[in-house]
């Protein structure tokens, strides 16, 4: 979508930026560690945290350690797990949401899940983990089937979100809405018009934080067309503002 049909902005001294990664960001790859990050958008992100005085964060499911790897320096404070990391500002300590505890034994049973279907396999997470199916896409249903039985008894605590090509077990407590909420809540954030970007089922939690706070938020597939259009117009909103750090 061209970016006339976009909603304007307020300016860059009012505005923070909060961005989803995988498949707004980056186009998704086949595999988690295979996704491509252009020069040109470490190039926009930098110049937009400046242009707005260091409000720039990232908000994703992936664990915070990856997105220093994909972005390092970049996003000035980053919420990982779905909201149940936050690292507030670059070298504080990550803030941790008290969550249910994964039982342990659980991890061994998604290995026994994925083990009969090649291709698929788990991502561990501090607080939960992703069955990635998109090498094997037939195992979807019969892999959510299985999560289902096993957090049954666990139903209040534990959840499915469905991701792409993945079936993502979270504890229940956090997500990317409460993630938008905290970091909006501290400088630099604070007292500035969220505009919140993402992609997926959970990225709705954020967009409807970002409304309620009175900013904007906006869905890749509906306002944008791809992560490669996302990246297109950051790229002219960073080539608006001049200078990089
Ligand atoms: O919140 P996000 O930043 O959008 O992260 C969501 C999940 O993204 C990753 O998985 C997805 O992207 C992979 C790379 O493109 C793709 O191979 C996979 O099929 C997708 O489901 C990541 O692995 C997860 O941990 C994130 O929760």
């Amino acid at each position: 979508m061209p970016s006339h049909q976009l909603p304007d902005l307020p300016p860059p001294d009012r505005l923070a930026i909060l961005l989803d990664f995988d498949g707004t960001l980056v186009d998704i790859a086949p595999a988690p560690d295979k996704v491509v990050v252009p020069d040109g958008l470490r190039d926009a992100l930098s110049v937009l945290r400046v242009a707005c005085g260091d409000a720039l964060a990232v908000i994703t499911g992936r664990p915070i350690a990856q997105i220093d790897h994909f972005l390092p320096d970049l996003p000035y404070a980053v919420a990982g797990e779905h909201g149940s990391a936050i690292r507030h500002a670059p070298g504080e300590a990550v803030d941790h949401v008290v969550l249910p505890e994964l039982p342990e034994e659980w991890l061994d049973r998604a290995e026994a899940m994925v083990a009969g279907w090649s291709g698929a396999h788990v991502e561990r997470k501090q607080s939960g983990f992703v069955l990635h199916f998109r090498a094997v896409p037939e195992a979807g249903e019969p892999l959510r089937a299985a999560l289902e039985d096993m957090i049954a008894p666990r139903a209040a605590d534990f959840h499915i979100l469905s991701s792409k090509m993945a079936w993502e077990l979270r504890p229940v407590g956090s997500d990317k809405g409460s993630a938008l909420e905290a970091v909006m809540a501290r400088p630099p954030f604070a007292g500035r018009v969220p505009l919140f970007i993402g992609d997926d089922v959970t990225d709705r939690d954020a967009i409807e934080a970002a409304e309620r706070a009175g900013g904007i938020g906006l869905m890749v597939p509906e306002r944008f067309g791809e992560p490669a259009d996302v990246r297109a117009w950051l790229g002219e909103l960073a080539a608006r503002q001049g200078g990089a750090r």
